[in-house]
């Protein structure tokens, strides 16, 4: 696939931390409605490469594009409000309703019913109206991860970056809103970028996986190819440990 037709692409990035290289010269390019998850132990890169693509994270060296034109051309406010994004916790504003945080961007996009969007996406997470004028820390874990994923999704957009937003929860109500997220992606088709330290859910919710160590993809592959022929040594050694290997 070229650069120009992929939904997200990163090509020789690199970053720095002062002594620590974040990462160490990444290529991935991401086809339009497909799902990749970045998996790899912590400190591998994944949050670091993640965030180069709204921009949160500038590389030293290399070439990021989305939609096949470079991050640093639009605004970056503007780059932002066009991608779906669920940070590490969610990041959901403490002082705003349940209801005002999914309008964030619908607003900031100036849609006119951007109220009536985020009571719509509250809807599509399996949120009622009981849930607008509550406040993020008087929800359960799951019921903020729901809110998260109807903020990213709120105002339609074609890209998604989720950053372990399933993490933290019980496996029941992980699988739960692991279901909102796939129903979410058949439905509306969006392209997704996923971050995630849990190989079963990349497996379950990815077209294909990008194992991630010191800043480098080791493999890129579908599961059942990356499940059959991983790379020996360290990702072969990754799925023994997840339990996962065929
Ligand atoms: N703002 C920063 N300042 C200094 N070092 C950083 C910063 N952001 C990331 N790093 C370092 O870069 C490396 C990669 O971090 P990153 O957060 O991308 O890893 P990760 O794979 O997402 O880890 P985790 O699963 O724990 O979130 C780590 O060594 C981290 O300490």
């Amino acid at each position: 696939m070229s650069r120009a037709s992929a939904a997200l692409s990163a090509e020789g990035v690199v970053r720095r931390y002062g002594r620590t290289t974040a990462l160490a010269g990444v290529d991935l390019d991401v086809a339009p409605g497909r799902c990749t998850a970045l998996v790899g132990e912590s400190g591998s890169g994944k949050t670091t490469l993640l965030r180069t693509f709204n921009r949160l994270v500038e590389p030293d060296e290399g070439t990021v594009t989305v939609r096949g034109r470079p991050v640093a051309e639009p605004a970056p406010e503007a780059l932002r409000r066009s991608i779906g994004y669920v940070p590490q916790h969610g990041g959901l504003l403490p002082h705003w309703t349940v209801l005002a945080n999914v309008a964030l961007v619908p607003r900031l996009l100036a849609l006119a019913d951007a109220e009536a969007l985020a009571r719509a996406a509250l809807e599509r997470v399996g949120l009622g109206k009981d849930f607008d004028e509550r406040w993020p820390r008087g929800l359960s874990g799951g019921e903020r991860q729901r809110v998260a994923l109807a903020r990213a999704l709120a105002a339609d957009p074609d890209i998604v970056l989720l950053d372990e937003p399933f993490g933290a929860l019980d496996a029941l109500t992980r699988s739960d809103v692991q279901r909102v997220f796939a129903d979410q992606r058949a439905e509306r088709g969006f392209t997704a970028l996923l971050v995630t330290h849990d190989l079963r859910e990349a497996i379950a919710l990815a077209d294909d996986i990008a194992v991630m160590r010191e800043g480098r993809i080791l493999q890129r592959a579908a599961p059942e190819v990356l499940l059959t022929d991983p790379a020996p040594g360290y990702v072969a050694e990754l799925l023994q440990r997840a339990g996962v290997a065929a």
